[in-house]
Parts: structure tokens; sequence; C-alpha cells
């Protein structure tokens, strides 16, 4: 159980990293890109739950063509963790064979999570898998892959707010927030 006065001056003392003007700006744009790729696709969107949630919400009611959505659960085990090492919590319902498919996640640290889960859908059959995130962190840490789309760049600190987490709280921020001096 955490201590709401903990909580509240940590995102009290916290920096706001992009606003939520600024994000709502750069989905537009990802709207924008992804409505010109994939509008006649009748693709299968993919939220990378937990995170993949505001983000998803966020861009699907910006797509006014048809598609269809389902969700996964896969986080890495660990920070240790290497390559594509995921704990599935959650595999796709929805059949996806032969499909264009959509993943759309929060964040682009590492780029782990995304490869793997990209890696998943292409050697499950998908014909062709996207991705989507609405920051990309800063630093030389990453995989060789970029997702298709992004929205932002982010310096690399701790972050939350819009589908990132702070111990637990704070993915319904509507803006994104790096923890103070972190
Ligand atoms: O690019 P990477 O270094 O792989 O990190 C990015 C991943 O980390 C977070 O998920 P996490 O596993 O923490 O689960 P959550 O979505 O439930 O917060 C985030 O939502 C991405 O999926
Ligand atoms: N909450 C949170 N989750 C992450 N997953 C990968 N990077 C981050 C980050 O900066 N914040």
């Amino acid at each position: 159980m955490h201590n709401i006065d903990e909580l509240n001056s940590i995102m009290n003392e916290a920096d706001c990293l992009i606003s939520e003007a600024e994000l709502n700006d750069a989905l537009d744009k990802m709207a924008k890109q992804i409505t010109n790729d994939l509008a006649d696709k009748l693709p299968l969107v993919i939220c990378v739950m937990n995170g993949g949630l505001l983000p998803t919400g966020a861009l699907m009611q910006r797509l006014q063509f048809p598609l269809e959505l389902d969700y996964v659960h896969a986080s890495r085990y660990g920070m240790e963790t290497t390559g594509s090492t995921l704990n599935w919590t959650r595999y796709p319902q929805a059949d996806f064979k032969g499909r264009d498919v959509l993943i759309v996640d929060d964040i682009f640290d590492q780029g782990h999570t995304l490869e793997a889960i990209i890696k998943w859908f292409e050697e499950n059959g998908a014909q062709n898998v996207y991705s989507a995130t609405v920051v990309n962190k800063l630093h030389n840490r990453k995989v060789d892959m970029r997702p298709d789309y992004n929205g932002l760049d982010v310096e690399d600190r701790f972050l939350f707010g819009y589908g990132m987490d702070y111990q637990g709280y704070f993915r319904n921020l509507q803006g994104i927030y790096a923890v103070k001096g972190k």
C-alpha cells in the first residue's frame, strides 16, 4: 500500500516533459500517417497492456476507418533480461494470420518489448506488422529496429504518465512527467 502524500509529492515535484497539447499534436500527426498507410487494409490494432491503454484509445479515436482491436500483455522479466525473453500473460484472441497488424505501446525505450512482440506476430503468421509508440527515449542502448510511427522524442529519464506508471500509479495522467532527479 502506497502513501498518498508521498505519491502526491512525487507528482508535484516532477518535471512535465510533454504537455497534453503536445501529446495531442503528436497523436494527430501519427494518426494521419497511419491513416495514409492502413486505411484500406482492415488492420488489427493490438494494444500492449498496460502502458498501451491510453495511447491506443487516443490513437483509435483519431482513426476513422474500419479496424479491429485486440490486446496482448507481455512484459520483460526484469531489467537484466536480454533479447526477446518476454513474460506473456495474454496472447491475442483475434485471427491475425495473413493480416496487417498495428502494435501500439506507450514508450520505445530499449525496444526489447516491442521487438519481441513484433517477432512473435511475424512468426505466427501476420502478413505485415507495424508499430506505434507515443515516445522514444533518447539514448544509445537500443535494439536495431525502430517503431514505424513515433510521436515525440524524450530525454533519458524515468518517466510516468500517459500509460507509464510510477510504482503502479499515474498511468492516467494527461501528460508525460519525469521523476525529480531521475
Ligand atoms: O523498450 P523497452 O525497454 O522494452 O521498454 C518499454 C516497455 O516497458 C513498459 O512496459 P512494462 O513491461 O513496464 O509493463 P507495463 O506496460 O505494464 O508498464 C512499456 O509499456 C513498454 O512496453
Ligand atoms: N514507467 C516507465 N516505464 C518504462 N518502461 C521503459 N521505460 C520506462 C519509463 O521511463 N517509465
